[in-house]
């Protein structure tokens, strides 16, 4: 690795940030200066080519609403992917934090949610499909910037409990039919997931569905072509985009640059 590989001298570890499937990710210091996060790969998590692809393709997929690759560790064990330090956290964890006062503010959620989609139209112009869009994969630094993180790493896990979706771990809240019954994933699925990250975002970081079981949800979402209903405080404009990504036909789902479009609308007639 060029330029991107870190001498891991420079780094002096902080306190854990959170730990995922893949491993622990860090807070650290480079150089002394610049707080940077930290994965380390959890040893057998994934192959260690498919961790480094993951860094080989935050190289090239570069916006300023997807987490910035700063660099990689690969000369030792366990390997470490490096990137922007997003001061706020998770989407999810910010959201259930502010949730009292950000439920009067659809401005301030409309814009997280134009951040996210900017992120992801991004992606579909790249033809990269994300595959676990959801509020806990985005994260939110400074003044608020939302964030798309964690992109296509789905693919690599080694635990097929994650990628088959009859596994225990498969996101199947933010999965549309197609993805449950086939495992079709495209830009188009990511639209799906985008609009339970909607969902997500405007009920103040609860879980889609509730206490019910994911064979239900399957049953309901499948075959009875049931939906979420709106969130409380969601304003029409926005309930409505969102059942528009939930069209059981993914070719008449909208795509992210007209999705960009949509909130843009609705963010400039509720300003
Ligand atoms: C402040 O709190 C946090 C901050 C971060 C964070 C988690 C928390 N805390 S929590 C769990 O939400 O409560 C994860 C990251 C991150 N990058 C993650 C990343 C790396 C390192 C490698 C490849 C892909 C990705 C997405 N940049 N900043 C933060």
């Amino acid at each position: 690795h060029d330029r991107y590989e870190i001498d891991r001298s420079e780094l002096q570890m902080l306190q854990e940030l959170g730990a995922g499937v893949f491993g622990t990710v860090k807070l650290a210091l480079y150089r002394n200066t610049q707080k940077v996060a930290v994965k380390m790969m959890k040893e057998g998590t994934m192959s260690e080519d498919d961790f480094i692809d993951e860094a080989k393709t935050m190289k090239e997929l570069q916006h300023n609403n997807l987490v910035r690759l700063f660099g990689v560790s690969t000369k030792e064990r366990p390997l470490y992917i490096i990137t922007e330090y997003m001061s706020q956290g998770s989407l999810l964890t910010y959201l259930k934090r502010h949730k009292r006062r950000l439920l009067d503010k659809s401005t301030k959620l409309i814009d997280m949610c134009h951040q996210v989609s900017q992120g992801m139209a991004y992606l579909e112009s790249k033809s990269f499909i994300h595959r676990d869009l959801a509020a806990r994969n985005c994260l939110v630094g400074e003044n608020d910037v939302c964030k798309v993180g964690d992109f296509g790493l789905a693919r690599f896990v080694l635990d097929d409990e994650y990628t088959s979706s009859h596994g225990t771990k498969f996101p199947i809240r933010w999965a549309p039919p197609e993805v449950l019954s086939y495992t079709r994933f495209s830009s188009k699925s990511d639209v799906w997931s985008y609009g339970v990250l909607m969902w997500e975002v405007f009920s103040g970081g609860s879980m889609p569905y509730g206490q019910m079981r994911n064979q239900d949800i399957v049953t309901e979402v499948c075959q009875q072509n049931k939906r979420l209903e709106r969130p409380q405080k969601c304003p029409e404009p926005v309930y409505d985009l969102m059942q528009e990504c939930w069209n059981r036909k993914p070719e008449e789902r909208p795509d992210f640059s007209s999705i960009v479009k949509k909130v843009k609308n609705i963010l400039h007639a509720t300003a």
